[in-house]
């Protein structure tokens, strides 16, 4: 497109009539799979959703959710919200993290970039520090990247390495940190042989410790950094597979919450603490769970936790992880320029837009709708209401989270006639799938399904539209199975519970009284995804969307 011809306004529609109140709502963690008593949804009483799936069948199908289609290097990758969201906003596929990191590590272009010459100063005389998740679950973080990666700075000069680790569980088997761990102190040894002082330094459980998101809350943070920066933590080790061993002995210990710890000497002094003249890599690529850490290593003026001692470092992100906030300035590898996103040329063309989330998921249909971008384009037209979510507990425990809050505040937005689109994102099959709880989960999934009642009830009183869809699979498979769609057992004749995302599609439903009778959902597409959900969006707020959108979902038949 020549830059001299670019317009924001979007061609009308020629068919379908501006001016109608468009809900879109987004079930995070919902996807379609086989029914049987592993499928949560399908276990829960969903009324609503099964109405539309049997209701109309012009009107629902499934698109794909995983891999190519959202923009992650292979179909074997799992969707994930940061992926999702972004397709869904923005109407085109963009390379990912995940993806970017590859090609730069394969092609060495990542050591010739700035990010990696300002951390490169330290080398000589001092400690590179790695921070990140560890597993090979790809959708924060990547292990055989970070192995590229310890084997790329210490050829490049890196002479004292430490790697501070988050055990995983929720984008893989609850159990697998040992092995990641193992690997990862292989792969430190052989560094040790060449004559590189390479360690574990520290380690805790990805949602107890640094990784948590949208300052749901900064005690998680605190956490990670007194282990990381300070050398301090309850638990103390002189091995990582050790503490990772001992502390998932304790009774109900998993994974995901395993208590901050820190390796020490013989002494019993801290092997790693980040000290003045040190260089930080965090080395997730997805920006969400990043960003609260990214600050605390970067703001001098930062204020959310007493951070005791701030060393001066040079620090880069893997990617950059906040395009508006520039956050954190330096890093890795660039992250994908997703521009143009259908929010910011749907502000443009005057369409009023409310958007709603609890705090968990809050950034998702606003940080990453946008395209990884904080903040309102116009503030006049915007209004993104967060609904504070529970901390400090596990999901299973409250399972219907925010659910009915969030469907009255957006029933309330569709009501007040102040707003063209309404758009929340229902976290409950997601974040409730993640526990692996499955009695838990089934309760998610039917406060979920009683949100979208609320919010459909409010579309058929004010005569709008909705499109109901999901970011990517969960709830719907919480058994991990063999080729053949078989549970798989444990060594103890257990199913081995799947707490991850899925590789399933997920469906996109549309209706309501304002939509023209004449739409169904086109047959002609070859593999619809989420990427073609923002053009349809487009259309039903009276627009065609932009030429390099991924086509619209829908066609309009004369009836
Ligand atoms: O909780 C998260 O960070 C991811 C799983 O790692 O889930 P989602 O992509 O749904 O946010
Ligand atoms: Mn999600
Ligand atoms: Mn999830």
């Amino acid at each position: 497109m020549a830059s001299s011809a670019f317009s924001w306004n979007l061609p009308d529609h020629p068919k379908l009539p501006k001016g109608k109140t468009v809900a879109v709502v987004v079930l995070d963690g919902w996807g379609e799979a086989n029914a049987d008593e592993y499928n949560c949804i399908h276990v829960a009483e969903t009324p609503v959703m099964d109405s539309l799936k049997n209701g109309a069948p012009e009107r629902w199908r499934l698109v794909k959710a995983h891999g190519t289609a959202v923009g992650l290097p292979s179909d074997d990758d799992m969707g994930n919200s940061e992926v999702g969201h972004n397709a869904l906003g923005a109407g085109r596929i963009f390379a990912q993290g995940a993806k970017l990191v590859d090609s730069a590590l394969a092609s060495g272009k990542i050591y010739d970039g700035e990010g990696f010459n300002y951390i490169k100063e330290c080398f000589d005389k001092n400690t590179l520090h790695l921070i990140g998740l560890l597993s090979d679950g790809g959708v924060h973080s990547r292990l055989d990247q970070v192995q590229l990666l310890l084997k790329g700075a210490s050829e490049r000069g890196a002479k004292r390495i430490r790697v501070h680790i988050l055990t995983d569980g929720r984008d893989v088997l609850d159990g697998s940190s040992v092995g990641f761990v193992e690997t990862l102190e292989d792969d430190l040894s052989q560094l040790r042989e060449k004559g590189i002082d390479a360690r574990v330094a520290s380690g805790g459980g990805r949602m107890f410790v640094t990784m948590d998101r949208y300052e749901n809350d900064w005690d998680v943070v605190k956490r990670g950094w007194d282990a990381q920066v300070l050398g301090e933590a309850p638990y103390k080790f002189q091995s990582a597979v050790e503490a990772v061993k001992t502390l998932r002995a304790e009774p109900k210990a998993n994974d995901q919450y395993l208590p901050p710890f820190v390796i020490v000497d013989e002494s019993g002094k801290a092997v790693g603490p980040v000290v003045d003249g040190d260089a930080v890599v965090t080395f997730n690529f997805r920006a969400d769970r990043m960003v609260m850490l990214a600050k605390a290593l970067e703001y001098a003026d930062f204020d959310k936790f007493d951070r005791v001692r701030v060393p001066k470092i040079r620090y880069a992100g893997m990617l950059q992880y906040d395009g508006e906030l520039k956050l954190p300035s330096h890093y890795l590898v660039s992250p994908p320029e997703i521009e143009r996103t259908s929010g910011e040329y749907l502000v443009k063309n005057g369409i009023r837009t409310f958007a709603c989330s609890e705090t968990v998921k809050f950034g998702h249909v606003t940080f990453f709708w946008n395209g990884n971008r904080s903040g309102y384009f116009d503030e006049t037209k915007e209004e993104y209401v967060e609904v504070p979510s529970d901390s400090g507990i596990t999901f299973n425990v409250k399972p219907n989270m925010k659910a009915l809050e969030i469907a009255e505040k957006a029933r309330d937005a569709i009501l007040s006639g102040k707003f063209d689109q309404v758009r929340v994102n229902l976290p409950n099959g997601d974040m409730v799938g993640h526990t692996g709880d499955i009695e838990a989960t089934v309760v998610a999934c039917k406060a979920a399904d009683k949100a979208v009642k609320i919010i459909l009830d409010a579309i058929e009183q004010v005569g709008g539209i909705y499109l109901v869809t999901a970011d990517h699979g969960n709830a719907e498979d919480m058994v991990k199975r063999n080729k053949s769609g078989q549970p798989l057992l444990d060594k103890s004749g257990g199913i081995q519970i799947l707490t991850s995302h899925t590789l399933q599609p997920v469906p996109v439903a549309i209706g309501g009284p304002g939509l023209h009778p004449g739409v169904k959902f086109r047959s002609d597409i070859q593999i619809p995804g989420l990427a073609n959900v923002a053009a349809t969006v487009m259309n039903f707020h009276g627009y065609e969307a932009p030429a390099d959108y991924e086509t619209t979902l829908i066609e309009v038949v004369d009836n």
